[in-house]
């Protein structure tokens, strides 16, 4: 026993003599009981036993420790020229204090430095890793990929940049080609859930009768012709991400009563399953329908309009955010040039009062479409309004009035022909032969509406 602890105690004067670290420790009067080699070394004193501690180290703090009984943890101290870090605690035995120990855990703080400068290192390459994992798992848009300036898209973005944080369901609703998608994206990406995946389902492009088992799954041999292993299904899929119910409206009643349980009991279970499995999901649900209208219509169940309502994000129509319209046009462009390869130098005056005049009815989605239709057509660098194709005249609410009846023969004959043009990618040959007029009628026609190049 004796020995043993002999032994005990020569091992820890060896280790605290050699370890690397700067060690003191004082008693409570401020006295130094031990200091070990490197901090003798480093202050340049041997002889240092029984003698007060701040005799033999600069800018010291161990006997106000020693009084205070308040540990100081991860302070600046400096010693002999150098910033050091230098954590004091008061040592307790039997409610009473005994003594203060001291160390120094960076004898210098351009260890620190380097440490700081590699931990930077590597938080750059985690986050490129990050980059590139998103990309791969598809949520590749964010937030300030988002264009919108004008104050009801500020309002919209704002909201859905808060609600992201959180897991709450979000329901995204907007007309056709508003960019619900990219709003879905960028939640997710901006979510604790960005790692995971991002899953999207459209409910009304998949066949009523497989929706189900998209959604959910199928086990072994559920139905013939069913893959013999079995199915996971969307839900299961998204464990730990999020996944987008675009279309929500479009769902079909049977399998938003499922839904429902799906969202209130976080489990799925497969089709021909027999225990359900549990999942880690964000949902988010998108429409451009009238969800309330659809639940007057009985298509729509009301209790699954609550649970998917929490947050409602609305994403205003391109007509009412004119002031967008200058940077969509310009990241378009942009998008598309690097796309099909042709160059667009110039924006001829006319092309903004046609831009704005014009409903868009397919917003963003037409917008981009009008645009690489319009770089198919025009010759030369310059877009200009003829190339949009785009009717304004047959788009307006009839404010002054109703049209005389030639008007609005014109407006048809006009709609048809810029119809035809996006059809044949512009070919007005091939349009001509479309409409069933000659060449030459065509070409006036083209000349007569303004249309031609
Ligand atoms: N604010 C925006 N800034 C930049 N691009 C946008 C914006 N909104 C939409 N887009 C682009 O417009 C196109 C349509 O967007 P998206 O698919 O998100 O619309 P959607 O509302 O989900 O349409 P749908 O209801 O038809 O599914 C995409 O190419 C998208 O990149």
């Amino acid at each position: 026993m004796e020995r043993d602890s002999q032994n005990y105690l020569k091992l820890l004067e060896a280790v605290l003599e050699n370890a690397h670290e700067a060690i003191v420790v004082t008693d409570p009067d401020g006295k130094i009981l031990l200091m070990n080699r490197t901090y003798r070394d480093f202050v340049g004193v041997q002889d240092v036993i029984g003698r007060h501690v701040t005799e033999v180290i600069e800018n010291t703090r161990m006997h106000i420790v020693a009084q205070t009984g308040k540990p100081e943890v991860a302070q600046i101290q400096r010693i002999k020229g150098q910033d050091m870090i230098a954590n004091r605690v008061p040592i307790f035995a039997d409610g009473k204090m005994v003594a203060v120990l001291g160390t120094v855990l960076f004898q210098d703080v351009r260890q620190l430095h380097a440490l700081a400068a590699t931990v930077d290192q590597l938080k750059q390459e985690l986050a490129y890793y990050k980059r590139e994992f998103r990309r791969k798992l598809g949520a590749v848009y964010h937030f300030d990929q988002i264009v919108g300036l004008s104050p009801n898209m500020q309002e919209v973005k704002n909201l859905a940049q808060k609600v992201a944080k959180s897991d709450t369901t979000v329901l995204i609703t907007g007309e056709s080609g508003t960019g619900k998608e990219l709003f879905a994206h960028a939640i997710h990406a901006a979510s604790r859930r960005e790692m995971g995946p991002f899953i999207r389902v459209n409910c009304a492009a998949i066949p009523d009768t497989l929706l189900e088992s998209e959604l959910f799954g199928y086990e072994e041999g559920a139905f013939t012709g069913a893959v013999r292993k079995g199915k996971k299904g969307k839900f299961e899929l998204a464990d730990h991400g999020t996944i987008l119910l675009d279309e929500i409206g479009d769902m079909p009643l049977p399998l938003q009563a499922k839904l429902l349980r799906v969202l209130q009991e976080k489990e799925v279970e497969r089709v021909g399953g027999i225990r359900p499995v549990s999942i880690d999901v964000r949902v988010i649900a998108s429409t451009n329908r009238d969800l309330q209208q659809r639940i007057r219509e009985g298509k729509f169940r009301e209790d699954l309009f609550y649970r998917l309502n929490v947050v409602t994000l609305t994403i205003p129509p391109l007509r009412e955010r004119p002031e967008d319209l200058p940077r969509l046009v310009d990241d378009l462009l942009e998008q598309l040039m690097e796309s099909t390869g042709i160059i667009v130098k110039e924006i001829a005056d006319d092309v903004w009062s046609v831009l704005h005049e014009y409903s868009w009815p397919g917003n963003i989605r037409e917008l981009r479409n009008v645009l690489e239709r319009a770089m198919h057509v025009m010759e030369g660098d310059c877009l200009k309004a003829k190339h949009l194709m785009i009717s304004t005249s047959d788009n307006r609410t009839a404010s002054s009035g109703v049209p005389t009846l030639k008007e609005s023969l014109e407006a048809a004959e006009r709609a048809a022909i810029v119809r035809a043009l996006a059809e044949t990618g512009g070919n007005k040959l091939e349009a001509a032969k479309l409409l069933g007029i000659s060449k030459s009628g065509f070409y006036q026609k083209l000349d007569k509406y303004g249309l031609l190049n």
